[in-house]
């Protein structure tokens, strides 16, 4: 069975009186363990696709199933537990806390979660030197480079231990080589850690270095 499945999927907004269909009639299956990038045009509608399978957006009509179960049926509060506990996002800006030192925004999902300081402190520190940031744990996020930054906000994606990694164009900010050394991480997360990860990208090169290869147009989606 499906890890995570769309099941005939709409999606529309609706502003100043115009209606814009972004997802029509969209279905598919995501293997556990599937590594997968998501191209297309801009505005075709990839953040809205991410944002309904990671359970941030309801779509109109249509089915998101977790092994099998249909997440929508459940409610808010369920919802939101399944999503902490399921599902991390990185997302194109790093949305660090400016405040907090990286080990600590690293830590600070599992803080709230857990209510249990110890252990998460040791799991961030060793996810932040899984992504090469070991000698930079105490530095704030004004004190890091971009490239830095968003690593910090994989490792904060990972510390829940999420089965699925949903990423928004993490490397758009980014230049190319950085960006190349973020796809080999979210590659090697993949691989060592087991996690599902679908990676919205605007750069056909690192789209095509993943597995399985996905093209949003036309409220559509295809493998490319
Ligand atoms: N909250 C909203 N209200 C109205 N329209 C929206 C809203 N969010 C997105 N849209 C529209 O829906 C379409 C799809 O947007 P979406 O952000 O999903 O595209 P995208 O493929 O991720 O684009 P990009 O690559 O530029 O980030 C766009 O035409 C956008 O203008």
């Amino acid at each position: 069975m499906a890890l995570l499945s769309i099941r005939n999927v709409f999606k529309s907004y609706f502003l100043h009186g115009k209606r814009i269909d972004v997802l029509r009639d969209v279905s598919l299956d995501i293997n556990a363990g599937e590594l997968i990038s998501m191209i297309g045009a801009s505005g075709a509608g990839k953040s809205t696709f991410l944002h309904v399978l990671g359970t941030l957006d309801a779509p109109a009509a249509g089915e998101v199933l977790f092994d099998g179960k249909s997440v929508f049926s459940m409610n808010d509060a369920e919802i939101a537990e399944f999503r902490n506990r399921t599902i991390g996002f990185v997302f194109q800006s790093h949305y660090l806390l400016p405040e907090f030192t990286a080990l600590e925004n690293v830590a600070m999902p599992a803080l709230i979660q857990r209510k249990d300081r110890t252990p998460s402190y040791a799991y961030a520190r060793e996810l932040l030197e899984r992504v090469g940031l070991g000698s930079r744990v105490d530095h704030r996020p004004g004190e890091l480079s971009g490239g830095e930054a968003q690593r910090v906000a994989l490792a904060r994606a990972l510390v829940l231990k999420p089965a699925v990694l949903l990423a928004d164009e993490p490397t758009g900010n980014l230049d190319p080589t950085t960006g190349e050394g973020i796809h080999q991480l979210l590659r090697d997360v993949n691989r060592d850690l087991g996690i599902t990860a679908v990676v919205v990208t605007h750069n056909e090169t690192l789209a095509r270095s993943m597995p399985r290869r996905l093209r949003l147009a036309g409220g559509q989606v295809s493998e490319a």
